[in-house]
């Protein structure tokens, strides 16, 4: 019983990630071209989200500082999800629904790119940071799901929504890490060029 629960998840994780290479290819390449343009003009990517997004978040912001699969210099991202003192002062002193908004001010410049997830689309703090976002001038990435939420319809045309085709937030994490993925390699790959296969 618990077995076949689990080999489900996989089943339906994968089916998922089938149906996601259709639909989000395009609004990927697009994240893919904001992000290149965005640090190769002296931009940098400021990140954030909630619970597992947050975790996302930082795994991305990693790999785009250190380094994904191949040597190449150094991309300029943030997570505003790390510095607990910013976070507790702000979430204490002002609202919790300000904690990334108020980084996005005072961190953010015109052409720097957030990186948004939120897989219901209707996190107070998410909506506030990309409001932030717009006030400067970003351009914003939103990772979403549930067919968007209320980012959906605060996205505006020059920004990119990869919008993850399903409603329970576990199934649409599991696609957001390999939309991320996809970001680095295609960066890599506009970058470096195309090699053979990944180490
Ligand atoms: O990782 C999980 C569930 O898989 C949770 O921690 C989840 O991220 C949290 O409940 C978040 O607060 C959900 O926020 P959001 O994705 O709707 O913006
Ligand atoms: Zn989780």
């Amino acid at each position: 019983m618990l077995e076949q629960r689990i080999q489900q998840n996989f089943i339906d994780s994968a089916d998922l990630k089938y149906q996601s290479a259709q639909t989000l290819s395009k609004p990927v390449a697009q994240a893919v071209q904001a992000m290149l343009a965005c640090v190769t003009s002296g931009g940098k990517v400021l990140a954030c989200g909630n619970g597992g997004s947050a975790a996302d978040a930082q795994h991305f912001s990693a790999e785009f500082v250190g380094r994904f699969e191949r040597e190449r210099p150094e991309l300029a991202a943030l997570s505003l999800t790390t510095d607990s003192s910013i976070l507790t002062a702000i979430g204490n002193d002002y609202d919790f629904n300000r904690i990334f908004s108020k980084q996005v001010r005072a961190l953010g410049q015109a052409g720097d790119v957030l990186l948004a997830l939120s897989t219901s689309g209707n996190s107070a703090n998410i909506i506030a940071a990309i409001e932030a976002a717009h006030e400067r001038e970003m351009t914003v990435v939103a990772l979403t799901g549930r067919g968007g939420g209320k980012i959906g319809n605060l996205l505006r045309e020059t920004d990119v929504h990869v919008c993850v085709p399903h409603d329970r937030t576990a199934r649409i994490q599991e696609v957001h890490i390999l939309v991320l993925h996809c970001i680095c390699d295609g960066v890599d790959a506009q970058l470096l060029g195309e090699q053979e296969t990944p180490t």
